[in-house]
């Protein structure tokens, strides 16, 4: 249960410190997401979000086994933690929520945590409200600062208001906005590593079909370009999005009307009902600024918008607009970031 104020100014990353008492008191079990045998880099922001909360911070890494997952074993436990966890399955392998949640709950009930958090990731997104169902608490999602051990902010109304909630559960469970938390370093300190067989696995993994793509992680890459219905086909998303993306080294992203008409994957979406990006330079590319597109890439650093509509409500927040077609445009720029290069 928790209650909550809504108020629209926030520092965008906590920084006081709590007292002592505090600190003593918490324990916090930290979930750190991994791909293939690595940690995934949002891990790093969940690892200084789960820190900010004080007392005993205890890092949770899952695998088919110990092998397939060392090497994030082995970065993870230089992070600043006081502990690691390893529970390792063959059900566990592809971090399913199904079979996955009822580890997690077990853990956190016998382990005694006072908080779980999590990237606010699309795996935290399915995994952590089973958990909670499984603890009877309610999840807070998408923390952005955390106040004292009860207190948290996070966006609501696609991030045009903060909300400050206060948990009144035995077991605080949160997921954390990564752009909003600096990524823990690694340092010399070692935490001890428990290694086991996780209990209590639920149903079993049978297959699954990934998108494969060699580009920078959409959520924590530094340049991004995205795509919008303006760009008109999937064939002409390839044509001019992927080739400006291929010259900056970026990330891809869409709007959710491009990803509607079939340009772009839906995992690529960026907004309210997508991912949540803050990167250095963000170029968007036919999309209008509709407030829900908005809500997912506002707080990037420097955003640059190609429309040719000068009304387009995306040159408000632009940091450099250009009002030209695209069809001309893209290919134009490309070529010069291509020459820039040489
Ligand atoms: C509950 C809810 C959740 C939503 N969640 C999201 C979300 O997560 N993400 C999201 O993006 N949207 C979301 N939307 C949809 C959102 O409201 C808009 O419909 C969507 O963002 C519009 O996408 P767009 O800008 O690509 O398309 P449009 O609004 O159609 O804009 C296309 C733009 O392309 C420009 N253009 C056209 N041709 C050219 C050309 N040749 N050269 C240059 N420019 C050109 C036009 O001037 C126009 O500005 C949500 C809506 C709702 C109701």
């Amino acid at each position: 249960m928790f209650s909550s104020a809504t108020r629209t100014a926030l520092p965008r990353t906590a920084t006081r410190a709590f007292s002592a008492s505090a600190r003593a008191k918490a324990e916090t079990l930290v979930f750190l997401e991994t791909k293939g045998d690595s940690l995934v880099p949002s891990a790093a922001n969940a690892i200084t979000a789960a820190k900010k909360v004080g007392g005993k911070v205890t890092g949770l890494i899952i695998g088919k086994d110990e092998a397939s997952v060392k090497p994030a074993v082995d970065r993870a436990k230089k992070m600043g933690l006081d502990a690691l966890l390893v529970r390792t399955s063959p059900a566990l392998e592809h971090a399913l929520a199904e079979p996955t949640a009822p580890v997690f709950a077990e853990l956190v009930k016998k382990g005694g945590y006072t908080h779980f958090a999590a990237g606010h990731s699309a795996l935290g997104k399915n995994l952590f409200p089973r958990v909670a169902g499984l603890l009877e608490v309610q999840q807070i999602s998408d923390v952005m600062s955390i106040q004292d051990e009860n207190t948290f902010t996070r966006p609501v109304y696609a991030g045009n208001a903060i909300s400050t909630v206060k948990s009144t559960d035995s077991i605080k469970l949160f997921t954390v906005r990564a752009s909003t938390w600096e990524p823990a370093q690694e340092g010399d300190k070692e935490a001890e590593v428990d290694v086991k067989e996780a209990e209590n696995v639920g149903p079993e993994w049978v297959s699954e079909e990934l998108v494969k793509s060699e580009r920078p992680d959409l959520a924590t890459a530094p340049t991004v370009v995205s795509g919008g219905r303006g760009v008109k086909s999937k064939e002409a998303f390839d044509e001019t999005i992927i080739p400006l993306a291929d010259a900056l080294g970026a990330a891809i992203g869409a709007s959710r009307a491009a990803v509607d008409s079939g340009y772009a994957d839906n995992s690529l979406q960026v907004g309210q009902t997508g991912k949540v990006i803050a990167p250095n330079l963000y170029v968007a590319v036919g999309i209008s600024g509709a407030i829900q597109h908005l809500a997912g890439m506002k707080d990037s650093k420097t955003i640059v918008a190609i429309n040719k509509d000068a009304d387009a409500p995306i040159f408000q927040v632009a940091d450099i607009g250009l009002v030209a077609d695209l069809f001309e445009a893209v290919p134009e720029l490309v070529k010069k970031v291509e020459e820039a290069k040489k």
